[in-house]
């Protein structure tokens, strides 16, 4: 698996606060990524402060899982930027906040013009499927993503 850099924290170093993303957003997710052939993948520890129903993960905070690595694959399987228009996510069984880290990884299932459909799963330590999503992004066109989204271009995400 290769480390993606976090362009945005190199671009926006004062003023990048993403929550699912930002290691400076002290009450994010603080989500890091990795590039796994088709998928991108981030490993992340369920914290007490994310509690729904008592010991669970909110499926709130799950849907932003789901939600934040398919923003990821967009920008790195797509090279582009997008915003979600539509995400469905199916709760598979309860996350238990003292049951160990939980991967999530997300692909690109199909790309229709300026929509694309991004699937994602947040599985356990035992690779059992914990929750899922289908996500639907509106991207735009490298310009448009470049002037209202900040996005770098795809090489910033390789770049040490
Ligand atoms: C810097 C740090 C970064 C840090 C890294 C970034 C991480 C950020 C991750 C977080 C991601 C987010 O939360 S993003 C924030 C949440 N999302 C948003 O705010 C989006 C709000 N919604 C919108 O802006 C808009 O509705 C758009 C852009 C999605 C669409 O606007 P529009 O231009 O009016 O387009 P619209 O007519 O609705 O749709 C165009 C065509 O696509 C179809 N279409 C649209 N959506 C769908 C859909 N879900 N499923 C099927 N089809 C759809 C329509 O039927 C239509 O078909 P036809 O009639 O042409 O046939």
């Amino acid at each position: 698996m290769k480390k993606i850099v976090n362009p945005f924290v190199k671009h926006h170093p004062k003023d990048y606060r993403c929550f699912g993303c930002s290691p400076a957003n002290e009450i994010g997710l603080q989500l890091e990524f990795f590039e796994d052939g088709d998928c991108i993948v981030a490993t992340w520890e369920p914290q007490k402060r994310f509690e729904g129903y008592f010991n669970v993960l909110h499926g709130g905070v799950q849907a932003t899982l789901l939600d934040e690595v398919a923003a990821w694959v967009v920008n790195v399987k797509c090279k582009t930027a997008g915003v979600t228009s539509s995400i469905n996510v199916k709760y598979r069984q309860p996350i238990y906040l003292d049951g160990g880290a939980l991967t999530i990884k997300g692909w690109v299932d199909s790309v229709n013009r300026r929509l694309a459909t991004i699937k994602a799963q947040i599985l356990n330590g035992e690779g059992t499927l914990m929750a899922e999503a289908e996500a639907v992004y509106f991207i735009f066109n490298e310009q448009e993503a470049k002037e209202k989204f900040y996005y770098p271009g795809i090489e910033a995400f390789y770049e040490e």
